[in-house]
């Protein structure tokens, strides 16, 4: 199924979609559980890229987690015995979203390994290197970004999401990107219109627009010293999963 965030069921469900100009929608998962991305990535990935038998901690940034349920299921789906060894893998949640942390803060079932902030990744990100800190590291290990590049784009412009993409690379070693296609951007621009809002911000004026995961690919490939090194094919709402490292 090609979707683009919101179906007609949503729509009724949530009641005001111009109510979430961000992507918060509280029910996200209802709509897109876990598994439609999950599926896609090998339960080996830390593995795979490097990550395993470590003394050192690995730490899993996830910007933009809504309520915190795929970064759950992520950090269970890679860490099958969280108990054994999930004491060297980290997770931190973010997401501009105080009501989403909360409930993400209040399901969380593994307290130990998995933290949840409420931050705005374009803001200042003082609390992510406070994290880095805490950990002796200096960078992420691997980053999500799933679902967000569009709302960054709609809300903070061409520039917006370029600092977005420039900053991620800069705080990780791996970043896993799932950027929404540009029918996804004219879709959510309708539904504001339809409800007699006005139009995001920055809609009419992106210079950014079309194939946007080859847009993201070209800025994080020749200004971000990274390097696609996997496509886990696509989502159930054909969307590309990309693997970029640093190179
Ligand atoms: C469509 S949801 C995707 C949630 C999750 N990443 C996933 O793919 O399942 C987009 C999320 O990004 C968050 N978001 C948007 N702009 C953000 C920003 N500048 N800083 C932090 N979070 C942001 C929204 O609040 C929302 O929860």
């Amino acid at each position: 199924m090609a979707s683009c965030s919101l179906n007609s069921a949503f729509v009724d469900d949530i009641n005001d979609p111009g109510a979430a100009p961000y992507g918060n929608f509280i029910n996200y998962y209802t709509f897109n559980p876990p598994e439609n991305r999950l599926s896609l990535i090998p339960t080996t990935l830390l593995q795979d890229i490097g990550y395993s038998d470590r003394h050192q901690p690995t730490l899993i940034l996830d910007v933009g987690c809504n309520s915190g349920e795929l970064s759950v299921a992520f950090y269970k789906h890679l860490v099958q015995e969280p108990e054994s060894d999930g004491s060297k893998v980290h997770l931190l949640g973010l997401d501009l979203d105080e009501g989403l942390i909360q409930r993400a803060q209040q399901t969380n079932p593994l307290l130990s390994n998995i933290s949840f902030i409420s931050l705005d990744i374009t803001a200042a990100t003082d609390q992510l290197q406070d994290y880095l800190n805490q950990h002796s590291c200096s960078s992420f290990h691997l980053c999500l970004c799933l679902a967000v590049t569009m709302w960054v784009h709609l809300n903070h412009g061409d520039s917006g999401l370029l600092q977005l993409l420039s900053r991620l690379a800069s705080i990780s070693q791996h970043l896993l990107m799932e950027a929404q296609p540009w029918k996804c951007y004219r879709s959510a621009a309708r539904r504001l219109r339809k409800l007699g809002r006005s139009d995001f911000d920055h809609f009419k004026t992106l210079k950014i627009r079309g194939d946007i995961a080859k847009c993201v690919r070209e800025h994080l490939e020749r200004h971000c010293g990274m390097k696609l090194i996997h496509s886990f094919g696509r989502t159930a709402w054909d969307r590309k999963l990309l693997l970029f490292k640093k190179s």
